[in-house]
């Protein structure tokens, strides 16, 4: 928590750059706090590494939820995904960023800057923020993922 708002973790490989930069505005309309873990630029880097500090990050519980944006959104949700305590999602569009929460209580998102434009991309996350996990039957679905 910064002062009363939530902080969000974010950060990005080099394809997501731009549109983590534009999130960052995003997460503040909202009304959060967003940590802006990289990566700071257009030069090429590996998305592994940006997943790892997001995912250190939430280990810290310096906060409790991310986004992580690459290319497809693909890479960086693979690798977030080899961590035990993260459950993180793509999406494309508001409905799959719904269901990640209701369904799989996702702790990140992931999304691709070369797959969907900005104004989904800002759907996504503020339907993301916004949905609580259901539970129910999915708690013990949540629960085998270990
Ligand atoms: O890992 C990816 C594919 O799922 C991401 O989209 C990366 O951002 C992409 O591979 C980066 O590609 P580039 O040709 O090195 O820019």
């Amino acid at each position: 928590m910064t002062g009363n708002r939530e902080t969000i973790a974010i950060a990005s490989d080099h394809a997501g750059f731009e549109l983590k930069e534009a999130l960052k505005g995003t997460l503040e309309e909202l009304g959060f706090s967003p940590l802006d873990l990289g990566t700071d630029g257009p030069a090429s880097v590996d998305y592994p590494d940006f997943a790892g500090k997001l995912a250190s990050t939430l280990a810290e519980d310096k906060a409790k939820r991310g986004v992580l944006v690459c290319g497809t959104g693909i890479g960086i949700s693979i690798a977030a995904n080899r961590h035990r305590h993260i459950r993180a999602g793509v999406v494309h569009d508001a409905t799959t960023a719904r269901l990640t929460r209701l369904h799989n209580n996702a702790n990140v998102l992931c999304l691709g800057a070369r797959i969907i434009g900005l104004d989904v991309a800002k759907d996504c996350l503020r339907v993301f923020l916004e949905t609580d996990f259901e539970g129910g039957r999915h708690q013990n679905r949540v629960a085998k993922l270990g």
